[in-house]
């Protein structure tokens, strides 16, 4: 019996349906409680050969019984709502949260952790919230109170059921710790798979041009085999404590039984029989609810650190005015990245003049895209500054900031659904003629025609049915589409012919643009160019 900590501060925004589940359960274990009742007085009035009275009370029986039906449907619907509102609550909080840890946050993670952190690990928590706590409180109330009235019936007999439920109940819990680290340890054999296979899949092409699918293949072998190891050290215990809890309800049931012979009338036997059954009920119920929800108890760890880290920036700023047409400015910047004591960047100072754009170049590793990343606070400067009309970015909302740049990426990333569903990312209520428009200026729209539902037509998972070019320019029509007042364009031409520089370059027309550039053509487009080398400025030219 577990209970965790976080989990119970995490139940508080549920606690009404997880209150509604352990009324219902109490409701439940109520209705089994009065038909053994019932059954026994009947059965000590047939001894008495009384049968008018035990059919009367098998009557009373029968309807408690349907009675229990409706209760048990009830419980059921309510376990289903409340675990449902469980999986979505945190769900979103989990979301919400990841969009504020933002990208630093994921250079750092495993995708395949994550994943199982916030789809399998959330599933487990269903089972967790909305059936093994409410059964925790039935399991120490029910038996507790029937031992308490059996004491009003049979003392010996109620003294000795008595310490079998203090056995049931205690006995185990001293495995609960080692049970808690062994299942950990399985969450991490299985987060460690889930992870590998996700890789797996996604490096397919690279695994098979480099005849590396056998050494991946034994990796996920070794990894399966660890998780069977770790479910099965888990299992033992599991084992273990279901074998005692058997022993001390089975002994518990029977010399309680044989307690209430030697002395008590037919009533005391039949109702000790009886209610011995009903004090055990919940306990082998909160044992088939722990299988169901251990999983969550082991993934909280990860959901709880998930939870605890913290954005690398701060949404502090409380201006939301971003200015139109802006100069940007760079001020003696220096950064390192967490973990690296060489800064990436280091005392860079220039100016992207209002609509014009600047060429950063350098050689891989100069700190191009770091600037580009500090400009999107994604992380913030170590020492100096970068305003945007004279703002400093820290004092804009990340709302404001982000909604007024718009980024091409280095590796655009497109998502399953539409052409027109991945354009309106940027704005989602565009009408057809603004998606159109900014398509025609990024050169897309003669393509996205051609493809067989034009702009409905549903791209793979990362538009894994179009081509590299052709996905740079839906990226560029996407951040048209945004409509911002600053551009950053990160390598964005690379996959992109003559034509479409030509409109980019419309594009940047009275947009302050910060351009990531190598190669001469696009260079030439910028109105200045300022080199970087090992993270310094290395020259600004007009
Ligand atoms: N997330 C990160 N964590 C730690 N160091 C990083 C991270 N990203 C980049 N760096 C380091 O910072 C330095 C600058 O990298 P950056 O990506 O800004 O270079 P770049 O000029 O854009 O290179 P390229 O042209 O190859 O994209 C490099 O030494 C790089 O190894």
């Amino acid at each position: 019996m577990i209970v965790h900590r976080r989990l119970l501060q995490l139940a508080g925004s549920v606690s009404g349906p997880i209150v509604a589940c352990v009324g219902l359960g109490l409701a439940v274990s109520a209705a089994y409680v009065a038909q053994a009742v019932l059954l026994a007085a009947a059965l000590a009035a047939l001894v008495r050969e009384d049968a008018m009275t035990a059919v009367r009370l098998l009557a009373w029986a029968l309807a408690v019984i349907a009675l229990r039906a409706v209760l048990l449907w009830a419980r059921q619907a309510v376990t289903v709502w409340a675990g449902g509102l469980v999986k979505a609550r945190l769900r979103d909080r989990l979301i919400v949260h990841l969009s504020r840890l933002g990208p630093a946050h994921l250079t750092g993670t495993r995708t395949g952790n994550l994943q199982t952190t916030v789809v399998e690990g959330v599933e487990g928590l269903d089972p967790y919230f909305s059936r093994y706590l409410p059964q925790v409180v039935v399991t120490f109330w029910v038996p507790v109170a029937l031992v308490g009235w059996l004491f009003t019936v049979n003392a010996p007999a109620a003294a000795v059921l008595a310490a079998a439920v203090a056995g049931v109940l205690i006995i185990p819990r001293f495995w609960d710790a080692t049970l808690l680290r062994r299942g950990r340890g399985r969450w991490a054999a299985f987060a460690a798979l889930a992870s590998d296979y996700l890789e797996a899949t996604q490096g397919m092409a690279t695994l098979r041009a480099f005849g590396a699918a056998g050494t991946l293949g034994s990796r996920l072998a070794g990894r399966a085999h660890d998780l069977y190891l770790t479910t099965m050290r888990q299992l033992r215990i599991s084992l273990v404590e279901t074998g005692i809890s058997t022993f001390f309800v089975q002994a518990g049931s029977a010399a309680a039984v044989l307690a209430a012979t030697t002395a008590g009338s037919a009533w005391e036997v039949f109702a000790v029989l009886l209610i011995a059954v009903e004090c055990f009920r919940p306990v082998k119920g909160l044992s088939d609810a722990w299988h169901a929800g251990y999983l969550g108890i082991t993934a909280v760890d990860g959901i709880e650190a998930l939870l605890a880290a913290s954005p690398a920036v701060e949404d502090r700023g409380t201006r939301s005015d971003f200015p139109d047409a802006p100069a940007i400015t760079f001020e003696h910047v220096t950064f390192a990245y967490p973990g690296s004591r060489r800064p990436a960047v280091r005392d860079v100072s220039f100016t992207v003049e209002p609509g014009r754009t600047v060429a950063l170049t350098g050689p891989s590793g100069a700190g191009k895209s770091t600037l580009a990343a500090l400009l999107q606070r994604h992380h913030d400067p170590g020492q100096g500054r970068i305003t945007i009309g004279g703002i400093d970015v820290r004092d804009l909302t990340l709302d404001a900031l982000r909604g007024g740049v718009a980024v091409v990426a280095q590796d655009t990333y497109l998502f399953h659904g539409t052409v027109a569903e991945n354009l309106r990312l940027a704005r989602p209520d565009a009408p057809d003629e603004d998606l159109v428009a900014a398509a025609r200026l990024a050169a897309a729209h003669d393509f996205i025609t051609a493809l067989p539902g034009g702009y409905d037509t549903p791209l793979g998972e990362r538009g894994a049915t179009l081509s590299g070019g052709q996905r740079q320019r839906l990226a560029i029509a996407r951040a048209l589409l945004a409509d911002a007042p600053v551009l950053v364009l990160d390598e964005a031409t690379s996959h992109v012919d003559a034509r479409t520089e030509q409109a980019l370059s419309e594009a940047r027309r009275g947009r302050t643009c910060l351009m990531i550039a190598h190669r001469p053509g696009t260079i030439s487009q910028a109105d200045h160019v300022v080199t970087l080398e090992n993270g310094t400025l290395l020259e600004t030219v007009a």
